[in-house]
């Protein structure tokens, strides 16, 4: 089995996590970034090349001087609100540069992939109360499509190449590695549960719930939290299962990864309250644009086939992992 794996944004917060799962599980990662919002010191692997997901002839010379046996993608633009001002922008990057980052592969002769998709490709659903698979993709905004749209290209070309990939869906991703080595460092933040984090450290004065009348059982949103060393994982298993397979046929195959558990907004709040022992200014307001009420995922596939299931995402263990990433170094 070639362990050489390239990990294009490798040096941002999932990426990094990875990398480190991917050492452990004895792989030799290669992270391909251009530093647009990973950090220089979150970079694990032996090897590093700085480089442009649109740029083909570096990718392919990266696969052919590492000797790359799969690539995991990371790289993107995330912020669904962004999206919504500067739609074009998140095509470019994150749809029409994959296309080259696909088209390296066939020059390099690179045939397993790894893809960053989301929960977000699910939209609102009124049929189901936990989101797999099978359900239809319909995203709410931008960022939502350029991830179906890239499930989408990767469908298309598995069928048409050789392509053998996984899509994997991640819920909220949230916590930190649980050594302080990498943590969640996004500028400007936009994350509830680092929000919450800074409010209760004093760096922020208050933080916002928005909308209280959503139909749940306190009015506030639901989400799946899961942590991101088991997302980490989850990126493992889904390698070993792409580097079994000696077929030629080409794959497309979306993954949920998600803990099947939710939590609303307040319910986080208080936990972090609970875990930080700090008390801080929560205040109200109207719903923020572009939020489905509920996102839990029904993660049964990713035990199906991966046999991957979420073991670090207590709300507990995130929140007090992140916590920790955030006062590393202090006694
Ligand atoms: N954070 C979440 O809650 C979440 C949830 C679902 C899906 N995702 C997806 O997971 C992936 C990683 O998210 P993250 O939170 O780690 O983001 P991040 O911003 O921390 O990491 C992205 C990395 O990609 C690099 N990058 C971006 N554009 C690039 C380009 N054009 N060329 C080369 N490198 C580039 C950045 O420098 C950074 O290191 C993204 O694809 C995101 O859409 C994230
Ligand atoms: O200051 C804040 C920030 C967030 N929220 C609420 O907290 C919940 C979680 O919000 P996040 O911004 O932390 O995460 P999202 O659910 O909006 O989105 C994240 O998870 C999605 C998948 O579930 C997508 O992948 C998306 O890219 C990723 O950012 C939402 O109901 C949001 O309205 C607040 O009440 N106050």
């Amino acid at each position: 089995m070639n362990k050489n794996v390239l990990v294009i944004g490798g040096a941002g917060y999932i990426g990094s996590h990875t990398v480190l799962a991917l050492q452990e599980a004895g792989f030799s990662p290669v992270v391909y970034d251009n530093f647009s919002s990973g950090h220089r010191d979150a970079v694990f692997s032996e090897y590093v090349v700085e480089g442009e997901l649109a740029d083909r002839a570096r990718l392919a010379q990266a696969m052919r001087d590492h000797r790359i046996g799969s690539v995991v993608h990371f790289a993107a633009l995330i912020e669904a609100g962004q999206s919504v001002i500067e739609p074009l922008l998140f095509y470019r990057n994150n749809v029409a540069s994959t296309v080259s980052l696909l088209e390296a592969m066939q020059d390099a002769g690179v045939t397993r992939l790894v893809f960053s998709s989301t929960a977000a490709v699910y939209g609102n659903q009124t049929e189901a109360e936990l989101l797999h698979e099978d359900l239809p993709v319909q995203p709410i905004n931008p960022y939502g499509q350029t991830k179906a749209a890239v499930e989408a290209m990767l469908r298309d070309t598995a069928a048409a190449s050789g392509l053998k990939s996984i899509a994997l869906r991640y819920f909220n991703a949230s916590g930190a590695d649980a050594r302080a080595r990498t943590g969640e460092r996004h500028d400007p933040e936009t994350h509830l549960i680092p929000l919450v984090l800074q409010t209760a450290a004093g760096e922020r004065e208050q933080i916002t719930v928005f909308g209280t009348d959503y139909p749940t059982e306190d009015g506030s949103c639901i989400r799946d939290y899961i942590h991101v060393s088991d997302l980490a994982r989850g990126h493992v298993a889904a390698l070993e299962k792409l580097l079994a397979t000696n077929e030629d046929a080409g794959s497309f195959t979306p993954i949920n990864l998600g803990t099947g558990q939710g939590y609303s907004v307040r319910a986080v709040i208080e936990t972090a309250k609970r875990v930080t022992n700090r008390s801080f200014t929560v205040v109200e307001s109207d719903r923020r644009p572009g939020d489905p009420a509920t996102l839990v995922s029904d993660p049964s596939r990713a035990h199906a086939l991966l046999g991957w299931r979420a073991e670090h995402s207590a709300l507990d263990t995130i929140i007090t992992d992140a916590w920790n990433f955030m006062n590393r170094g202090m006694s």
